[in-house]
């Protein structure tokens, strides 16, 4: 019998890679893809999220190519964009580009959007865009230099990780979760089975606790 296909995650996004496991896929192989993430000038969210998760996918392709272990696998990447209406957030690497986030989050709705981008093995391109809209609480001076202090922001877009501390930033969420986190579990397992990738929860070992 065949084994399943091969599978690829084109993300070093530690995140990323759990959210798949939680959905019992184990990637056969890493592929992070070493991309500019500068949004374009006057660039929308949208198309921002959806250009890199497609550049990220297409960089993979290449070294996925040259692979004959890999050749023919299925190859997923993802890019996770928050906006409030047209503006982007950045990806916090400072604190000061945190804090700036933090402070127009605070009391207010925003958006994310993750970009999923999947290769076939016939190298087929499937893309999908999920929004999440979420507000935050007010947040006062202290409750950012706290969270600031946390250190959880490095690195992600908003400058905020839902998946900890500041899940209590939020009074309300509407659409996917894994979303905000950075994978959208119900679209990327939808998009994957619908192409023929086997997706079957028996396999699983529970690990809810
Ligand atoms: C809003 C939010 C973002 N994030 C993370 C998800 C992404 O890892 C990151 C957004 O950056 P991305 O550019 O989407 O991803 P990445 O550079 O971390 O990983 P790769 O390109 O290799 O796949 O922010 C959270 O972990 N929690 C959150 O609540």
């Amino acid at each position: 019998m065949l084994g399943r296909p091969k599978f690829v995650l084109a993300s070093g996004s530690p995140r990323r890679l759990s959210l798949l496991n939680q959905a019992g896929i184990e990637p056969d192989a890493l592929r992070p893809a070493d991309v500019d993430e500068t949004p374009k000038r006057g660039e929308l969210p949208r198309a921002c999220a959806n250009r890199l998760a497609r550049a990220k996918a297409d960089a993979a392709l290449k070294s996925v190519q040259l692979d004959d272990e890999l050749r023919g696998a299925f190859i997923l990447s993802a890019d996770t964009v928050v906006a409030v209406g047209r503006r982007i957030l950045p990806k916090a690497n400072l604190v000061d580009e945190a804090a700036q986030c933090l402070r127009l989050l605070s009391g207010r709705n925003h958006r994310v959007y993750t970009a999923i981008t999947l290769v076939t093995p016939r190298e087929a391109f499937r893309q999908r865009l999920v929004e999440t809209r979420v507000r935050f609480k007010r947040l006062s001076e202290d409750d950012i230099q706290a969270y600031i202090g946390s250190g959880e922001w490095r690195g992600k877009a908003g400058g905020y990780a839902v998946q900890g501390i500041a899940g209590s930033f939020v009074v309300k969420m509407v659409g996917s979760y894994s979303n905000v986190v950075g994978l959208p579990l119900y679209e990327t397992t939808t998009l994957l089975g619908g192409e023929g990738f086997p997706i079957r929860f028996g396999w699983l070992n529970a690990t809810a606790i």
